[in-house]
Formats: structure tokens, sequence, C-alpha cells
């Protein structure tokens, strides 16, 4: 292993010859490294050495030395056992590559184009809730990464910043979250400032007619922030007298009567291709199509919502195969690796998006820190690419991965 270490400010290359800091890169129980503020790259110290983050888990670890706890446990938290959490992770490890050799990979393009906007990468920003209580500029911060990384960005219903604050920070491709909310004037009227403000596509989150029971934050008694989009429409003020104020919220808040006839109310408010996020099984996707909604996103919300359902890249196959090319099927979950980007493609999806590895740049850097986090992803994405053989994305085929199943049927 390479350490990059800069120090008063002199980079100096420094060999596994060396000191060997390799234990300190390990698990998050070992990490002992401070970030360091004062510069704008990505940096912390261990005693008096300055180490550079080199990928996404060290993010998450400077993301935990810096955070309160209780916003560190509900950025990073799944739901009840953490099972599904687990497995995000996990599934893609079990499978592994069949790359090809002997292939000019002197040139390589990771762009590809969802809904006909470019990208210059299949990695989009997930929506995420409450930035600011990670990065004080919040989801504007964020904007600004994706912009300069010509990425998409999709704004979470419950961002810190507003709609149109984040639409004037930046110019860039943005799409919008939408939650439906009992009251349902006021989920219309943001699917309209977001249109009024050109974001290109609604994102009607499905797998949350109640939120997911989460531990953490019943036992922090996690208190959600004041919303500003929602100013003059209603309060977002709630008291819990014990457990997650968010979940209290959410409860008050969230519709959990919205079904498949409610495609037609949104399609009757707005004029955006809308995008269905938390489609897990085949019979759903089926659903998604005859709707006529414009994509679905393979999704479980990050583990947040039902503890034991599958990983997601262990469905996504199934949810291709039932939408039959009819419209794009995206991934997000667990991706970490660039690896996991190239898996999630070569087993059908169109492009895969990240929700805390993003959350964990801003922690940890504000906007360059995203910025990192999704350079650092494409790199490691190109990288793959080349050493499977192929030159763009187009061609990540079914046939350079080898998942479980495949295993299992090639004993019979
Ligand atoms: C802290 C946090 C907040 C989230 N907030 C939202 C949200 O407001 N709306 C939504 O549709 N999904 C939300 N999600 C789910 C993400 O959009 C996405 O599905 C998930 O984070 C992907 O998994 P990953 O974090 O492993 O990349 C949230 C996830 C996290 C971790
Ligand atoms: C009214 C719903 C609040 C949801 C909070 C954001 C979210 O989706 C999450 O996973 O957390």
């Amino acid at each position: 292993m390479l350490l990059k270490l800069i120090l008063q400010g002199e980079m100096v290359v420094c060999a596994g010859a060396g000191a060997d800091y390799r234990h300190l890169f390990s698990s998050a129980s070992n990490f002992s490294g401070q970030p360091l503020h004062q510069f704008s790259s990505a940096l912390y110290s261990i005693g008096n050495m300055v180490v550079e983050v080199v990928n996404v888990s060290e993010f998450q670890q400077l993301a935990k030395e810096i955070l309160p706890k209780m916003y560190y446990d509900y950025f990073t938290g799944g739901a009840e056992d953490e099972h599904t959490l687990r497995e995000n992770l996990e599934a893609f490890r079990r499978i592994t590559f069949r790359p090809r050799v002997l292939i000019d990979v002197s040139r390589t393009n990771l762009s590809t184009n969802i809904l006909g906007f470019d990208m210059s990468s299949p990695i989009m920003v997930a929506p995420t809730a409450f930035h600011s209580l990670a990065y004080s500029e919040g989801e504007v911060a964020t904007a600004k990464a994706a912009a300069a990384t010509n990425t998409i960005m999709v704004l979470s219903y419950s961002s810190t910043r507003t709609i149109e604050e984040v639409a004037s920070s930046c110019n860039g491709i943005r799409f919008f979250q939408l939650y439906v909310y009992k009251r349902r004037d006021v989920s219309a009227i943001l699917v309209q400032r977001a249109e009024r403000n050109g974001y290109k596509a609604i994102v009607l989150t499905v797998d949350t007619p109640k939120l997911g029971r989460r531990w953490r934050d019943i036992k922090n008694k996690m208190v959600a922030p004041q919303l500003k989009n929602f100013d003059g429409l209603f309060s977002t003020e709630v008291v819990a007298e014990k457990g997650s104020n968010l979940e209290a919220f959410a409860s008050q808040t969230l519709d959990s009567s919205l079904n498949w006839k409610d495609i037609e109310w949104l399609k009757s408010i707005t004029n955006l291709p809308i995008l269905l996020k938390g489609v897990l099984t085949a019979e759903d996707a089926v659903k998604a199509v005859e709707v006529g909604v414009a994509g679905v996103i393979v999704s479980n919300h990050g583990a947040r919502q039902l503890d034991f359902v599958p990983a997601t890249i262990s469905v996504l196959e199934e949810v291709v195969q039932a939408v039959g090319g009819r419209i794009p099927v995206l991934l997000d979950g667990g991706i970490r690796r660039g690896t996991d980007v190239f898996k999630a493609l070569a087993l059908g999806a169109q492009a895969v998006l990240i929700g805390r590895p993003v959350i964990y740049g801003l922690a940890a850097k504000g906007q360059y820190g995203v910025t990192r986090v999704i350079e650092m992803l494409r790199d490691e994405l190109e990288r793959t690419m080349s050493l499977c053989g192929c030159c763009s994305v187009k061609d990540i085929t079914r046939n350079h991965v080898r998942t479980e199943r495949d295993k299992l049927q090639s004993l019979l």
C-alpha cells in the first residue's frame, strides 16, 4: 500500500518499506485519524502525519469523527436488525468478474445518458434528507459538486435548502424526489415549484408508506431540522414525547393511502417524466411499465425501510427482465466502489445512485468532499472497465460478471 503524506505542506510519497499504517485503515473501530479542515484537499492526521483519503470508506471514517453521534447514526443507520444494510454491501462482494483480455483499452469513455440527459458517468446522486446536518451549506454544496462533475443530482423532498436555493446555486441537471403527504396540496405545490425551477424529472419514492423502524434514531431521540421548503405551507415542527422525532413527523405527514391509481393524479399535476424509486419485484416493475412511468429505481431505501428485503443488486436482474428494455432501470444501495458500479451495469442497470457516500464526503469536506467521492468512484469504474476489457459503458455485458446464481446453475 502506498500512502501519500503531506508534511508541512510538502508532498512526500511513502512506500510500504517505511512505517506501515495499514492497520489504521482496516476497520471503523481502529481508525484514529483526525480530519483537517484547514486543507482544501481530503486530508487527515495520524499523529504528526497528514494522510490523503483514498476511498469512500475512509470518507466514512472522517464523517464519523466529525459528526455528532445523533447525526452520524441517522445518516449511516438502517432499519431494525440492519440485516439488509449489511447485505446491500455483502451481495456485491459475492459477485466476481469474468474479465476479457487483449482488448485495446487505451481510450475509455464513461459518459452515458438518462432520459436524454447526458452525464459524465453512470453515477448519480441519490436523494438524501437533511444535508445541512452534515455541512452548513447543505444541498447547495452537494449540487455544486454534482454540477462540477457533470452528474445528475436528485434533490430530496426533505432537503434543508429550498428547491429555489438549490436551483439558483449553479447550472446542472437535477431531478426532484417526492413524498406524497396527507396534505396533497402541499406535495402538488412542491412538484410545481420543482418544475418551474428547471428540475427535469420527478422521482416518486414508493417504499415509504410509513417510516421504517430505526433503533438508532429511537435511542438518540433523533430531531429532524425545520424544512424551509414548507415555510408558509405547514409546520414541520413535531415534538415527540419519546423515541424518534423524525418517526413522529413521518407518521403525521406521510400519506399511507398512496397507491397505483395515484400515478394518474401525479401525471395530472406535472408534465415532467416520473420515475418510481423503491421497486424490488418483477410484479411491480411490470405494473410500473403499465402505468406509464419513465423509469424505475431498484432501491430498498438504503436498507432503512423494511429489514430483510434482499440486497438491491440481487433483485436487479429480476426487474430488468420484467421491464424488458421498455424503460430505464436504475439501482441504488450499497455502492461503495467502482467495481460495484460495474457489476450493476453488467446486470442491466442503466445507471446507479449513491446515497451515504455523498453524505460522508459532504460531512468530511463539504463541496470538495462530494466532488472527490464522485471522482473516486468514477476513476475506480474506469479502471475496472479497462481491466475487464471495456472501452465504454455499452461494452459492459452480463458475461463480464458471475453471480451466486450462476455458480449454482453451473453445478446442475
Ligand atoms: C440519511 C439518508 C436519508 C435519505 N433520505 C431519503 C429521502 O429523503 N428520500 C428518498 O427517496 N430516499 C432517501 N434515502 C434513500 C436514498 O435515496 C438511497 O435509496 C440510499 O441511500 C441508497 O443506499 P446507499 O446509502 O447505500 O447508497 C435516504 C438515505 C439516507 C442514508
Ligand atoms: C416525512 C418523511 C421523512 C423522511 C426522512 C428522509 C428519509 O427518507 C430517510 O430515509 O431518512
